[in-house]
Order: C-alpha cells, then structure tokens, then sequence
C-alpha cells in the first residue's frame, strides 16, 4: 500500500510535487499519469527516500521508507534501466544487491529467470539492449519479492514484444495482491494495463479514480454534428427526450468539462480519412459551403442516425457528422490541458478550448464540476 498526503517538494522557487494527496491500493495497478514535469518521478523518488520532502509525507505500508525494517523485501523500484553498473554481468549485479539485503542466492536465479535473463545472465550489462537492461531493473525490483512495486515510465523505449511482456508482467503482479505503481505519460498504455488512475499536471492532482470512471466522466462518447442551421438543430434534438443533451462546441470553448473533439487532437483532424468536420473550435469556424458558417453540437444521448434523422426532420443542414468515441487519450488530454508544462502553443490552445480550463491545474481534483475528483475515491 503506498500513501501520499500533501506532499510538497520545492526546488528553488518551482514545486516539483505540489499537494499531492492519493493511495495506491494492493492488489491493482495504480497508473501515475501526467505530461513530461509533472513531478511523477520525484514523488517515486520521495517514496524511496532518494529525496526528502519539503512537506507532507509518502508511505509504503505506513512508513517512510528510511522506517521499513528490511526496505527490499518490501518495496522495489525500477527507476531507470541503467541502475546497473555496465561492466558487472546482470548475475553479479543481482547477487551483490541479495547479498547486502540478506536475500537468498537462489532467488537470483528465480528472478532471471521470470525476467527472461537466464541464458545470458553473465554477460557484461554494458551490451545489454535497452530491453534486456529493463528486465534486470525488473529483476532487480522483484529480487526481495516485495508487496509494492514502482516502475517509472518502465515501457519507454521498449519494442512491441518488450512492451506486452511488461503489461503481462504487471498485470500478473497486481493479481497477486501487489501494489503495483507505474508512471507513464503514455495514455494508450495506462488504458491497457491500469485499474486505477491518479493523475498529475504541476504536480497537483487532476484526477484520482478507476480507470473507467476517468474514461467514462471526462470523455463521454458523443456525436459531433456541423450544420449551417445548428440553432434550428439544436432546438429540435432539445426537444428529443429527457436524456439528451447538447453542447455548442464555439464559443465558450466546449460547453464545459463535457468532451473534446476527436479533430481538437494534436496529430488528428485533417486529413483523417476524410472526416475532419469542419469548424473546429480554437481555429474558427469554416464557412459552410452554401450559406453560413457551421456551427458544432456535441450530442449527448443519440447515436448517429437518430441526430441525422432530427436534421433531416427539421431541415438542418448538415456539413459533418461523426461519433466521438470515449478514449482514454481523450480524457488524458482533457484532464491535462493546462497542466502541460513543455508544449505547443497550438496543441494547448486546442486542448484549452476542448474545455480542459478549469480542470487544470488541479482544480478540477477538488472543485465541485469535477465528477473526477479525490473526494469519492482517495479516502
Ligand atoms: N533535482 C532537481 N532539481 C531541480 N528541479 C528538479 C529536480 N528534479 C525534478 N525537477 C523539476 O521538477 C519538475 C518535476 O519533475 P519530475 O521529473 O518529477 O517530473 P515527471 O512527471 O517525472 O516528468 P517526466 O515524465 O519528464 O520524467 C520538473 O519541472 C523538473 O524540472
């Protein structure tokens, strides 16, 4: 069990770890999510008593780990894939590390083996691949066999096979009861191997929940409509039922916390196999082709057809029109837009106006529009 509350780490005038105030729980993969400075690595670094503090505390099982009676058996951290030394064999690293921890020999050998290291475990680390030197900090974390786990960013460079056999490895872990910490500003790997999500920007907290309750809250699948006559479309998809809503997507930059756009995305939009709509917010809107601008509705409650249906019934025309599935990217973007600390201008600016202000920051953690907060699941 690993326990943050208000931690705080200054450096200089900046806070790398600003607040922070979560758990990851034993039995589940916690993911650690947040852009590039988010102060993910620090808050790992803090738990394993590398960096003190400025305030408040981080726990494993109840103590700082300066506290824990015998810190391997109960804690281990892959951290960077060059932790070991690159003239040592990945056997003599291991060993050395078992023998100071008053670890059994024979689990060196356990621990190559589960990492797939065994037939090339005496040779020279400094020729390792970057996959190999990752399954011996993988190695080298399990060697005391210990409940928590911490893997910092464990999949970044990994090829596709070193990638599945680290979401296996840790998905296996967590089914053992371990708690399981990974940090990643990766969302599509959150999505696949996480249960729980905390999330960070400037290292506040942004979000604190399962995984599907993050999907599900900030990223609600939707159709994305453009139509010349969106008032009068808007007035007839109103009247469609109880459980329909709708949201203009310009103007107030999104109609709140609701949804981002597919075509909002940085990398996405144009040129995606035809359909991009066109008057995107943040970059005006497109003059429609015969007429007036369109104008874009987020629809919430109808599928595709049916708001084609409430167009054509009520002479809307319609310029686009797509369903915006719910993606964890998606919400990850929505969550993080002001939170980003090294970035482009134009990648903010669209995820601003995808209605991420206010969120940010950490505000949305607490601040009552946020359905995403710390208050029904950190306690
Ligand atoms: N030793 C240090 N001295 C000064 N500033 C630091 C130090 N360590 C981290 N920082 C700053 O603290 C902030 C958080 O950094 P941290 O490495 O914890 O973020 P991160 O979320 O792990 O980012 P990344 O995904 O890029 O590794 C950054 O602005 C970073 O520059």
């Amino acid at each position: 069990m690993i326990t943050v509350r208000d931690l705080t780490k200054r450096y200089g005038r900046g806070k790398a770890v600003d607040g922070l105030t979560f758990t990851a729980e034993p039995g589940r993969v916690t993911g650690f999510l947040g852009p590039n400075g988010a102060g993910k690595s620090t808050t790992m670094r803090v738990l394993l008593g590398l960096v003190r503090p400025t305030s408040g505390e981080a726990l494993v099982n109840g103590r700082v780990y300066e506290r824990l009676a015998r810190p391997s058996r109960e804690v281990g951290a892959l951290l960077s894939p060059d932790a070991a030394h690159p003239g040592r064999s990945a056997r003599a690293h291991l060993t050395a590390k078992a023998v100071g921890a008053g670890i059994p020999r024979r689990r060196v050998d356990e621990v190559l083996g589960e990492v797939g290291l065994a037939e090339v475990d005496r040779r020279r680390v400094g020729g390792y691949s970057l996959g190999m030197r990752q399954r011996l900090g993988v190695a080298d974390a399990l060697l005391g066999d210990p409940g928590v786990l911490l893997f910092d960013e464990p999949v970044n460079g990994l090829d596709l096979d070193g990638v599945r056999w680290m979401r296996d490895l840790t998905r296996g872990l967590a089914a053992e009861g371990r708690t399981v910490f990974v940090s990643s500003h990766l969302m599509s790997e959150m999505e696949m191997v996480a249960d729980h999500l905390v999330v960070v920007g400037r290292g506040r907290l942004i979000a604190d929940a399962p995984l599907d309750d993050v999907i599900a809250a900030w990223s609600r699948k939707h159709v994305l409509v453009h139509s010349p006559d969106a008032g009068r479309l808007r007035e007839r998809l109103e009247k469609a039922g109880p459980g329909v809503r709708v949201e203009d997507v310009s103007g107030d930059g999104g109609g709140g916390a609701g949804g981002a756009v597919g075509a909002e995305r940085p990398g996405e939009g144009e040129g995606t196999g035809g359909e991009a709509v066109p008057g995107a917010p943040g970059r005006g809107r497109a003059a429609g082709e015969r007429g007036g601008p369109a104008a874009g509705l987020r629809v919430f409650g109808l599928g595709a057809e049916e708001v084609g249906d409430h167009a054509h019934a009520a002479g809307a025309r319609v310029h686009g029109l797509r369903v915006v599935e719910a993606s964890l990217e998606q919400a990850y973007l929505e969550l993080t837009g002001d939170a980003v600390e090294y970035g482009s201008r134009a990648a903010g600016t669209a995820r601003r106006s995808a209605g991420a202000s206010g969120t940010g920051n950490g505000a949305g953690a607490a601040g009552p529009a946020s359905p995403v907060g710390t208050g029904g699941t950190a306690a």
